[in-house]
């Protein structure tokens, strides 16, 4: 059986907080790869600052340089609301031989009574929850807890800074920070 932890995330933009995590849980749980999945259209967000070809190309730039790291794509070929249901259904019926972890940060934790067929993921792939300033990691369902040191950077955060003209240096990947001022995004700089 191999163990594959996914991150689903909008990695609007992609940054160091996010490849902690992932690194954490790999180590923690013994998994063999992590998968990234942009999500095409986020079920709770309203609206994506970034079009999806720059998020999913600076979530290949994040992951470039850790080799049990990789971008999935199921989320933004099927297009449509990303409900994680339906990513996961796929997911299992396609690699029969696999255990999917599904890794998230404390404000989702919160959150996950509210997801789209809750009970029925539940069925399909394990949670796995790590700490995030502001969210207790408790839920009226089961969910594997993994401590990481906390490092809480976001991209909410990444966006305001480029957008003020603050430093973005150690919160992001250097290739997405070039990225980001070579195409302009989130703003002037
Ligand atoms: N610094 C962090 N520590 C722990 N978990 C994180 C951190 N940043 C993001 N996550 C988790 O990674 C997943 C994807 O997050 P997402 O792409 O929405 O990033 P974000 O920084 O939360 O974005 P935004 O600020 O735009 O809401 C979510 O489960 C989120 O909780
Ligand atoms: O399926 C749902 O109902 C659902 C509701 C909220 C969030 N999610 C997923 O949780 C992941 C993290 O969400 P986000 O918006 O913080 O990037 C991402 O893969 C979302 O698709 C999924």
């Amino acid at each position: 059986m191999k163990k594959i932890g996914l991150l689903g995330g909008t990695f609007d933009p992609p940054h160091l907080g996010h490849l902690l995590v992932a690194e954490e849980v790999y180590h923690a749980l013994d998994l063999d790869e992590v998968w990234f999945i942009p999500s095409n259209d986020p079920p709770h967000k309203d609206s994506t600052d970034t079009n999806t070809e720059d998020r999913l190309e600076m979530t290949r730039m994040a992951v470039q340089t850790n080799h049990h790291f990789d971008v999935n794509t199921i989320e933004i070929e099927r297009s449509g609301t990303s409900f994680t249901f339906d990513t996961v259904s796929s997911l299992v019926n396609t690699y029969q031989d696999t255990e999917f972890y599904f890794i998230m940060g404390g404000d989702m934790v919160e959150y996950l009574p509210k997801w789209h067929r809750i009970e029925e993921l539940l069925e399909l792939v394990s949670f796995v929850g790590v700490q995030r300033k502001g969210f207790e990691l408790e839920c009226e369902y089961p969910i594997i807890k993994v401590e990481i040191p906390m490092f809480e950077v976001s991209s909410t955060l990444i966006r305001n800074r480029v957008q003020g003209g603050g430093s973005t240096r150690y919160l992001l990947p250097e290739r997405v920070e070039t990225y980001i001022k070579e195409r302009g995004l989130y703003g002037k700089r």
